[in-house]
């Protein structure tokens, strides 16, 4: 692979500043119509066309995509304390509230101060077995479509399995049913809040359409299912060991309920719905990805057999031989260069900059777009092509950060990366050794760009396999 991250960058050593390139589009609603039409082939045309950074202009809005690794760095690390969430993520306020996701400044790193304790190493030490169970109750209920010669619709049996962890781990409860009413809220809610990001016209909250309607009452299904959670634990008390492990002390509930200092209940409810929506959704739309391109790939799918039968041999792993799955662990970086579940996000200059040559107005959106970054032939040999080869920590390239950020970068990065990256492992080598997961002929398997980058749907079918 070759990363050729100075040739794009040589811009930045000019001194005379300018404004990026202006795409304007139409009167009135500048490149909208183009957008709808499908942001992630827009996306990408125009980083490849108009390189480091360029200024696009959407109905009343405008935008700055930087897709420059070394203004990447800048926005996210190097000046990072001039860049704030922008205004579109206020699209999801109503669900995400002064949470984590959100929140900014001295009210931010203490959240994160907060939450880092339940992502440490020792912690997740602990918590692969939790995660191995829930996996294994997934692999069981599999038991009868594969008997059946049935299929399994790939996105909600990944939803489940990637909420039924986060729960178990982070939360210590088990789903029992809930997951049922969980996922079709969090799925209206994210397409609402996606639609006004690009919308300037949709309709008011508080007008009572079909549409505001539905919203309203699925964040009310998250919002019981939030505020039980929070009454389940304090009929039971706190420091609850869980199923995180014996004696591992409270779990992120009992963190998050210590440190509330006398704040509302609404405050810890954004809390937990921040965690919950920043940590189930992605991996599991990363694990639906990873099945879809591994059915397209035998040959890699072999290799990830291989490689788990023979580092694990059929038993439960443990924390350290998951660091073995080295080929394992190229599919999924793969998967999520071409398929990055955050697709995109946004920050707003708070003051004037200066990046390179390039000048920064203050209250300019940034808009970061890993989905189009990922793809670019400047940064990328064959970038459409599915290639693991790449990611190999002895052969790949490794000048690759910046250029590849599917979990952001610097210090805003997110919180739950190793906690993904573990429980994918365990979900891909315990399913590899267990079943060959085949796609039902005849789906047009599409990315769907909401919030997150979901497959437009996918039905796979579980075939048993055997040994050897
Ligand atoms: C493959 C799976 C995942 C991907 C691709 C991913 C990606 C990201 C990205 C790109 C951000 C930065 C968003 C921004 O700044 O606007 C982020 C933030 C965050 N993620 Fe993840 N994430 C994943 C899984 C998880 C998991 C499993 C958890 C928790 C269990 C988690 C918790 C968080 C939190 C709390 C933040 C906010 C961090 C902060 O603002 O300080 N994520 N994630």
């Amino acid at each position: 692979m070759t990363l050729v991250v100075d040739q794009v960058s040589v811009a930045a050593g000019h001194r005379s500043n300018h404004r990026p390139p202006q795409l304007k589009g139409l009167p009135v609603v500048g490149l909208l119509p183009e957008l709808r039409r499908d942001p992630l082939r827009f996306f990408t045309r125009v980083a490849r066309d108009h390189g480091g950074a360029v200024e696009l202009h959407f109905g009343l809005d405008r935008v700055t995509m930087l897709n420059d690794p070394v203004m990447i760095r800048h926005v996210l690390q190097d000046n990072r304390l001039n860049y704030e969430k922008s205004k579109f993520y206020d699209m999801m306020r109503s669900v995400l509230g002064e949470g984590i996701f959100l929140a900014e400044g001295e009210d931010w790193l203490g959240q994160r101060k907060t939450a880092s304790r339940s992502f440490q190493g020792c912690q997740l030490r602990r918590m692969t077995d939790a995660m191995q169970d829930a996996v294994d109750d997934m692999l069981q209920r599999w038991q009868a479509p594969a008997a059946q010669q049935g299929t399994l619709d790939m996105v909600p049996e990944m939803m489940r399995v990637t909420l039924d962890i986060l729960m178990r781990t982070l939360f210590s409860v088990r789903l029992e049913g809930e997951h049922e009413a969980v996922f079709p809220a969090m799925t209206r809610v994210l397409r609402d809040a996606e639609r006004r990001i690009w919308s300037p016209f949709a309709t008011p909250r508080w007008l009572p359409t079909a549409n505001n309607r539905g919203v309203k009452e699925a964040l009310a299904t998250l919002d019981s299912f939030v505020y039980g959670l929070i009454d389940q634990r304090r009929a039971e008390g706190s420091r609850h060991s869980g199923e995180a492990g014996e004696g591992a002390g409270g779990d992120l509930l009992d963190l998050l309920m210590a440190n509330q200092d006398g704040r509302s209940d609404k405050r810890l409810r954004d809390q937990i719905l921040s965690m919950i929506l920043a940590g189930h959704e992605t991996t599991a739309n990363a694990l639906a990805w990873c099945w879809y391109m591994l059915s397209l790939h035998p040959e890699s799918l072999r290799r990830v057999r291989t490689e788990c039968r023979s580092v694990l041999g059929g038993r439960r792993p443990d924390f350290a031989d998951l660091a073995k799955l080295t080929y394992t662990r190229s599919v999924f970086d793969e998967v999520l260069r071409l398929y990055p579940p955050l697709w995109t996000f946004s920050r707003t200059a708070v003051a004037k900059d200066r990046i390179g040559d390039l000048e920064i107005a203050a209250g300019t959106n940034v808009m970061l777009n890993m989905f189009a970054v990922h793809r670019r032939p400047e940064l990328w040999d064959n970038p459409e092509g599915f290639d693991p080869g790449r990611f190999d920590p002895e052969t790949g390239d490794p000048r690759r950060r910046f250029a590849y950020f599917p979990f952001s970068d610097g210090p805003r990065t997110c919180l739950g990366e190793r906690f993904a990256v573990l429980e994918s492992l365990i979900a891909i080598s315990a399913v590899v050794q267990r079943f060959d997961l085949q796609l039902v002929p005849g789906q047009e398997v599409k990315p769907e760009p909401m919030i997150t980058l979901r497959p437009s749907g996918l039905l796979m079918r579980p075939v048993p396999v055997t040994e050897g």
